[in-house]
């Protein structure tokens, strides 16, 4: 699909590229949102009455600014963190549904960290991009355990994810080790967004959707950032405006000087390709383990 071609498409056709359900494999439409929401959800229970946790802890001034933190089950002085920023297209979701990752990595000494944020119409866009920066500051300044960090985020997380890399991070006070970053099934660019039923809750203006476009504002990469591994993740049966928008972002990315990966992941749709980071063997938590290993 030739760059650009969104803005060709007819109303109705591109609500339904940025419509992940209805491309899903197992159930479609609400169906498939609520089988999600239960996986999750239920996945995070399990992670919470199997690991070791200090759950809400605050990492700002706002009842939204809390985050889960799932410890290795082998106490060690320092230890690898994996922080997941959820999906839900900035308006569903919660840190209370964003631990299931925690079994298959703790059980190898990785610490996951499950990152709340204000979604809308409570939190604008730019407040959310604010909120997952400072969870970054706060655990880089909190946890002197932490030996690199690994960042995750799923969809509209993967979107979050991404303008943590571009953070200037003077303003913070400190430098987040971040070592790599898996983005799965992301945005990268909101302009599109703005003309589907996705802005009725966030209400961007086109100003708004600019700044925050990782697309937009991918930093040349300094030493720290070449060092810092990225994997674009993208799923089969995501709708082919995700599965074009992976691959420009990760292009671009790769054009600015990072070290990038970009993985087509077989079978698997926007929901289960998440999800099935509850199993000790799937694929992506075999790659996030080599990641961390080489980290
Ligand atoms: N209304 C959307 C819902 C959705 O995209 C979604 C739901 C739960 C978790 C992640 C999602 N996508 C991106 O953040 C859909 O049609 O699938």
């Amino acid at each position: 699909m030739s760059r650009g071609r969104w803005r060709d498409m007819a109303a109705e056709e591109l609500q339904q590229q940025y419509s992940p359900s209805r491309w899903a494999r197992r159930l479609r439409g609400d169906a498939a949102v609520r089988a999600h929401i239960e996986a999750v959800t239920a996945g995070t229970q399990r992670a919470r009455a199997g690991t070791r946790s200090s759950l809400h802890v605050p990492y700002g001034e706002a009842d939204g600014e809390r985050l889960d933190i799932y410890f290795p089950a082998e106490p060690s002085e320092t230890f690898p963190a994996f922080v997941y920023i959820h999906g839900g297209y900035w308006q569903c979701l919660s840190k209370d549904a964003s631990g299931f990752a925690a079994p298959p990595l703790v059980s190898r000494g990785v610490a996951v960290v499950a990152v709340g944020y204000d979604i809308a119409p409570k939190g604008h866009m730019d407040a959310m991009v604010l909120q997952v920066r400072r969870s970054l500051a706060f655990l880089a300044k909190q946890y002197s355990g932490i030996r690199g960090i690994y960042l995750c985020g799923h969809s509209a997380g993967a979107h979050l994810a991404a303008m943590v890399l571009c953070t200037d991070w003077t303003e913070f006070g400190v430098v987040p080790d971040i070592r790599g970053a898996v983005l799965v099934s992301g945005l990268y660019d909101l302009e599109p967004i703005l003309h589907t039923y996705v802005n009725d809750a966030l209400n961007m203006s086109w100003e708004v959707a600019q700044r925050n476009s990782p697309m937009l504002c991918i930093t040349q990469a300094v030493p720290a950032a070449a060092a810092c591994e990225v994997l674009v993740a993208v799923a089969q049966h995501d709708s082919p405006e995700f599965r074009r928008q992976s691959q420009e972002y990760s292009q671009a990315l790769r054009s600015a000087g990072w070290s990038v990966s970009l993985l087509d992941l077989a079978t698997v749709d926007h929901f289960d390709i998440i999800e099935k980071l509850s199993e000790d063997t799937y694929i992506l938590i075999q790659v996030i383990l080599n990641m961390i290993a080489r980290g």
